[in-house]
């Protein structure tokens, strides 16, 4: 069976590494160098970091240049995610390397647009579903933008590859993941999801771990290894065991 990969994140917030709670401005807790905290995850023995520019998807500026430091000194793959929404930031997105792109707001609002890209670079585009109840979210999750189900029927009829399904009322708190959610997309795609958000334990990961074979791929983790509830080896640990 193959095993979950893990994503640990960087979310960069006003130049600095952050987490927030349910993904709210004005919850940051800060945690130093966003630079920093990347290499500590790649040194841990990462395969992945998923990299937030948390002001380009609140519309409060960008981090573009740290986030291109950021994703060029990586030699692990990266995950960019935030503010991707036209053909400037997906090109300054692809610029820095990075294997594939989230998108979030432009699936719901610029729907013509993400199915051209998708045409375009398949697998280099993921589209983050990030969720309350099964309401899509988006510009930086404050705007509701439809239903889950359908957007994901009309995203896999346009070849979407891959999902990141985040609960928002899970992101940030260390409440564990939802599980029935992921276990409810896998059920109405046949493509691969990464989880994201409240993972808080190693056996939040083994849980995880055990949707493999529904279609969950990955797990982002981002709260608990700043809040060292276990390390990073740990969790590659566990999920490999
Ligand atoms: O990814 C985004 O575009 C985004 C936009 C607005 C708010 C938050 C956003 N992402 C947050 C993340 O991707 C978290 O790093 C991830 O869900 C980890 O959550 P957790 O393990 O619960 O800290």
């Amino acid at each position: 069976m193959p095993k979950l990969e893990l994503l640990p994140a960087v979310d960069v917030r006003d130049g600095q590494a952050v987490r927030l709670v349910h993904g709210e401005s004005g919850t940051e807790t800060s945690y130093g160098s966003p630079l920093e905290a990347a290499l500590t995850w790649q040194r841990a023995g990462a395969e992945w970091l998923h990299l937030v520019d948390l002001d380009a998807a609140f519309g409060t500026g960008d981090n573009r240049a740290l986030i291109a430091e950021v994703a060029g000194a990586m030699d692990i793959k990266v995950e960019l995610s935030g503010g991707i929404r036209d053909d400037a930031s997906l090109e300054a997105a692809l610029a820095t390397g990075c294997r594939r792109v989230n998108l979030g707001t432009a699936a719901l609002e610029t729907p013509e647009w993400v199915a051209k890209v998708i045409a375009e670079h398949g697998d280099k585009i993921a589209v983050g579903l990030d969720v309350r109840g099964t309401t899509l979210r988006g510009r930086g999750w404050t705007r509701d933008g439809g239903d889950l189900y359908e957007t994901l029927a009309r995203l896999d009829s346009e070849g979407c590859a891959r999902y990141v399904v985040t609960d928002i009322a899970k992101d940030g708190t260390l409440q564990g993941p939802n599980l029935e959610l992921l276990k409810n997309v896998c059920a109405a795609t046949d493509k691969p999801v990464v989880a994201s958000g409240g993972v808080s334990s190693l056996d939040d990961l083994r849980a995880i771990a055990s949707l493999v074979p529904e279609g969950v791929e990955g797990a982002i983790v981002g709260k608990a290894l700043y809040a060292k509830a276990f390390t990073l080896e740990e969790a590659l640990a566990a999920v490999s065991a």
